[in-house]
């Protein structure tokens, strides 16, 4: 893996920290409805969508030298260690000619966090929490046939407590920040999307007063 962090990561550093991103995180439980509802605000509000998930299952078929390590610790549900997750997301945002990201399933936990925050001295604008019953995700997550080897329900209940244990508290943070922006994800999708257009609406006034 390298030292902690290395010449590369420390240069593409310094040119996302030039760019002054905007930076949204879209935060909510194992299938309740994060990349669906961040394809609807890329074609809306002009952002583009990073899944931290996304890119870490492109980083395993890329046949890179974490690419078992990334592949065991999703197929437990566990979180992949800050350092790699960020040196993706920040190779994604510079490889971007966009200014605005949501980034999705990321930070899900202190380590992401405090890592994200440290090296990227990036600051979310807000984040965006979609709340949903472990019934409801469940449900979901057993239909959805993208043919995810972390979607069966030995996986999926790791992959739940893991959200309570550990996403949780990241959530409770930003919101003693007052920055969490709570979503009812339960709804239909097209009404989950109403309420995440008041959101950002009413972000784009507040940039534009
Ligand atoms: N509001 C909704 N109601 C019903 N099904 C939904 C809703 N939002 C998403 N889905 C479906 O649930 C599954 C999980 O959604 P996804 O966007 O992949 O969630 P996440 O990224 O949070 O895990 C997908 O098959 C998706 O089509
Ligand atoms: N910040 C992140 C995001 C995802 N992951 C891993 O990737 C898996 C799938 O994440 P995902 O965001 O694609 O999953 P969903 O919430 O979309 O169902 C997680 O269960 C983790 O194992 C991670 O390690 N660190
Ligand atoms: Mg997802």
């Amino acid at each position: 893996m390298g030292s902690a962090v290395d010449a590369a990561t420390m240069e593409a550093t310094q040119r996302l920290i030039k760019k002054k991103p905007t930076v949204v995180f879209v935060l909510g439980g194992p299938g309740s409805g994060k990349g669906t509802q961040c394809a609807n605000i890329v074609k809306h509000f002009g952002f583009t969508h990073l899944s931290a998930g996304d890119l870490l299952r492109a980083e395993i078929k890329s046949g890179s030298e974490n690419g078992t390590m990334i592949e065991n610790m999703i197929k437990e549900g566990k979180i992949v260690p800050s350092e790699v997750t960020i040196k993706l997301l920040q190779n994604a945002m510079l490889e971007s000619g966009n200014d605005k990201f949501l980034i999705d399933g990321f930070p899900r936990n202190e380590e992401n966090r405090a890592a994200f925050e440290a090296v990227t001295k990036i600051e979310p604008a807000f984040v965006l929490f979609f709340e949903c019953s472990e019934e409801e995700m469940e449900r979901r997550l057993l239909s959805r046939n993208q043919g995810r080897e972390d979607d069966n329900i030995e996986t999926i209940r790791k992959r739940f407590k893991v959200f309570v244990e550990s996403s949780m508290p990241v959530v409770e943070y930003y919101e003693s920040k007052g920055k969490v922006r709570k979503i009812d994800a339960a709804k239909p999708i097209e009404e989950v999307f109403e309420a995440v257009k008041t959101v950002f609406t009413a972000q784009d006034d507040k940039v534009a007063a």
